[in-house]
């Protein structure tokens, strides 16, 4: 089996496009920074292999340090980039010392004692060490079920146990010695063939996970409140209207309620001090009702709550629960606590959540005429501003 030098120039230029691909979409999704390092670990043993393959054996002996050092940085950029992708670092000792000893072993076997077998085995042994320095970042923690996270750690161990097998192939199948032209031969021809189909395989998934993620911050970006992190009234609308499909949860109660007099918070202790208010109140709200309940901000000092399995009664409960946290709650940013006004509504369906915002508020604001820290709600039965409670 003879390899065509066209075949021979296609794999390092394929290789080449891949990682400048990478690198095209690392300018467009800019906060994935593992993809540089991961586009470097393409275009440098593209870079060698290109070198690799325009050259004889006595040209390869020469030039094995020059292709050993570009194939070894493209294996540490590779497990740069794998590891910072899992949010960790990648200490670069072991890669130096990797490096050096194959690098090393190069020199001796292509000028001292020209040996192309040794090269070879020293070239994949060093690749295969390389490789398994992110193993234990990539594989720790689960996937999360997610289906592309599992395939990119599925590609990284074939990955890995090719090149460990190649290892055991170069030093007991392969007959370097025997090989006029090693870059003309079978082997070589394999190998470009295998490496070029793993590699867009690979590059795909990389790829498609980094926009994935971006889809998700730039989603989350969408739906929370940038300030509290609550959700948005766009989010809220959306998820509450699928979560009130579940009659598990009903009955249900919407919950508005605002602070009372927080301009004069902002005004006594200034604006950012207002914020920190306004972030631990999130917190609260969290902390008092439960994780299926929804929380979201739609402005300035107003929240909403959706609260299921909670009618009238349990719901002004959850009311008052709060207004009492949040009487005796330190804020670090003001001294004492703050109120707040609450205006309650009951809601059967999807279809009257945006009938029960409205109610939720009109109760608010006869909350807020009534004097302020108390608790407006909605009766049921009467549909009229009925029950009226003051807060702690
Ligand atoms: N620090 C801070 N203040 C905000 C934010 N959004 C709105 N505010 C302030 O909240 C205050 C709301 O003032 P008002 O609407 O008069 O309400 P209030 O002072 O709470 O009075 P009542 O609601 O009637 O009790 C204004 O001073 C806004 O500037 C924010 O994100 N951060």
């Amino acid at each position: 089996m003879h390899s065509s030098p066209y075949f021979e120039l296609i794999v390092p230029i394929g290789f080449g496009l891949l990682g400048i691909v990478l690198l095209a979409c690392w300018g467009v999704l800019r906060q994935q920074r593992f993809l540089p390092w991961m586009a470097a670990g393409y275009v440098l043993p593209a870079l060698g292999l290109a070198l690799q393959s325009a050259m004889s054996n006595a040209e390869l002996a020469r030039w094995s340090l020059f292709a050993g050092l570009l194939h070894m940085s493209g294996c540490w950029s590779l497990a740069r980039g794998l590891t910072m992708r899992r949010g960790q670092g990648l200490r670069l000792w072991p890669g130096l010392l990797i490096g050096a000893a194959t690098l090393l072993a190069l020199f001796h076997y292509g000028w001292v004692d020209d040996r192309i077998g040794q090269r070879a085995l020293w070239l994949s042994a060093g690749v295969a060490a390389m490789l398994m320095l992110p193993l234990g970042s990539v594989m720790r923690g689960g996937t999360g079920g997610d289906p592309l996270e599992r395939l990119l750690r599925i590609f990284y161990v074939v990955l890995l146990a090719y090149s460990v097998l190649r290892v055991g192939l170069v030093a007991w199948v392969i007959p370097f010695e025997e090989i006029p032209r090693l870059t003309r031969s079978g082997y070589w021809q394999v190998l470009l063939a295998g490496t070029l189909v793993f590699g867009i395989g690979f590059m795909c998934i990389l790829v498609a996970c980094a926009v994935r993620d971006v889809i998700r911050v730039l989603r989350k970006e969408r739906d929370h409140d940038s300030l509290t992190g609550l959700l948005n009234r766009r989010a809220f609308t959306e998820i509450a209207s699928a979560r009130l499909q579940d009659r598990r949860l009903a009955p249900w109660t919407l919950l508005a309620c605002d602070l009372d007099h927080f301009k004069q918070v902002n005004d006594a202790w200034g604006h950012a001090a207002g914020d920190q208010v306004l972030q631990t109140v999130a917190r609260v709200l969290l902390e008092q009702v439960r994780e299926d309940d929804l929380v979201a901000r739609f402005g300035g000092e107003e929240f909403i709550l959706l609260l299921g399995r909670a009618g009238p009664e349990a719901a002004v409960e959850v009311a008052r629960r709060i207004q009492a946290e949040l009487a005796r709650h330190h804020f670090d940013a003001i001294s004492g606590g703050v109120t707040a006004s609450m205006g309650l509504a009951p809601l059967a369906s999807a279809a009257e959540l945006q009938q029960a915002l409205v109610e939720a508020d009109g109760q608010l604001y006869e909350a807020k005429r009534a004097g302020r820290n108390c608790i407006r709600v909605l009766s049921p039965a009467t549909a009229s501003p009925a029950v009226e409670m003051h807060g702690a």
